[in-house]
């Protein structure tokens, strides 16, 4: 049994769901204490228990102190990874209702699934834009396009949008099975082409997100950057607004967004995403803070090696890397003065 102290680095949520992936692809169990030590509110929160049982079906795990709150986790699969239709609730876990990002229960299961035999189709439900956690649209269109480049094949269609604390947004992923990973070299990231973006709400008035864009467009437009956003109101079960800005390089993309609350006006929302990108392009590195540390996994997962240049080292960055070594199916290496990370995988692992 693999032993995962989740209290390591950042201490977060996603110590436990690389663990969760990688015990599913490589069938070990795992038992995970101190989960999400590092937070205010420590042990399995809906999100996370979501991540637990998404991974726990698709390969009939048995566990232990799969329970809200709970800080243990042992995790034993029970056969390969089965492709197929399935459906991931967020609020399931929680009465109540809970807006648990759903884009962090996708990428639990998206690795495992794509790698196994069939395809899949998985109807995920809860936040699709919440505060420290990948939007939709980052998921849509940073991470899998760039994880594409890689071999996946999947796709994802929004059905509706859910906030915090409603949540009640619906996704659906579809995914190819039997994929094959290969490396990925992104050191530079080439001439900016534009910026593209939305800006979105549910139940509230259109000038919200007209009032965003314009001001998105206007910050950019001031910084000679080529920028279209997009002001979009849309289904959800509750109000809520957002701004997802990509940044479309020669050879690379970068996600930042900022989701709005009561009292926040629509264009500080949009400033605030604004700045993370003006700052980002203002560096030379290819890959953002956020897919500097998502793609540590399907990287560790390839047949060849990769490398990629980042804009930040963050905990998470180094956690993520730290939770891929104790499967033992990387060398990964960060350069700190370089801000390079190298993942060499170890192909001599058994995966199962
Ligand atoms: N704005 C963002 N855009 C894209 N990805 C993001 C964004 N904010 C956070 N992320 C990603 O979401 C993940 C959050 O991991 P973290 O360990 O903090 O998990 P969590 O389950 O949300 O945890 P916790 O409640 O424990 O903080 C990381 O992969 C991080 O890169």
């Amino acid at each position: 049994m693999i032993e995962i102290d989740g209290s390591y680095g950042e201490g977060g949520g996603q110590v436990l769901r690389t663990s969760l992936s990688l015990a599913a692809i490589t069938g070990k169990a795992i038992r995970i204490q101190k989960i999400r030590a590092g937070r205010q509110k420590p042990g399995l929160a809906a999100q996370h228990l979501t991540a637990v049982r998404a991974a726990a079906a698709i390969c009939q795990a048995e566990m232990r102190g799969d329970a809200l709150g709970s800080t243990m986790l042992e995790f034993v699969p029970g056969s390969p990874v089965q492709a197929g239709e399935y459906t991931f609730d967020v609020s399931d876990a929680r009465e109540g209702g809970s807006a648990g990002a759903l884009t962090l229960v996708l990428q639990t299961v998206l690795l495992p699934l794509a790698l196994a035999a069939g395809d899949s189709l998985v109807t995920l439900r809860g936040g699709t834009q919440v505060p420290f956690s990948p939007p939709f649209s980052y998921i849509e269109k940073v991470y899998l396009p760039i994880v594409s480049r890689m071999g996946l094949q999947a796709s994802v269609k929004l059905n509706a949008w859910g906030w915090y604390p409603q949540g009640g947004g619906e996704v659906e992923l579809r995914l190819v099975g039997d994929r094959t990973l290969t490396g990925i070299d992104l050191l530079e990231r080439g001439a900016l082409r534009q910026v593209r973006g939305v800006a979105v709400v549910t139940q509230l008035p259109s000038h919200i997100p007209d009032r965003m864009a314009h001001r998105a467009e206007n910050i950019l437009h001031e910084a000679n950057l080529k920028a279209n956003i997009t002001p979009l109101r849309e289904r959800g079960i509750a109000p809520g607004a957002g701004i997802v800005l990509i940044a479309e390089y020669q050879n690379s993309l970068a996600g930042f967004s900022a989701v709005g609350r009561q009292g926040l006006p629509a264009e500080k929302v949009a400033q605030l995403a604004c700045e993370e990108l003006l700052d980002f392009h203002e560096k030379v590195a290819p890959v953002d803070v956020h897919l500097a540390d998502q793609l540590l996994l399907p990287a560790a997962l390839a047949s060849s090696a990769s490398q990629y240049r980042v804009a930040e080292i963050s905990t998470h960055l180094t956690t993520n890397a730290w939770v891929i070594q104790q499967f033992g199916l990387a060398e990964i290496t960060i350069n700190e003065s370089e801000k390079i990370v190298a993942i060499a995988p170890n192909l001599m692992s058994n995966l199962s």
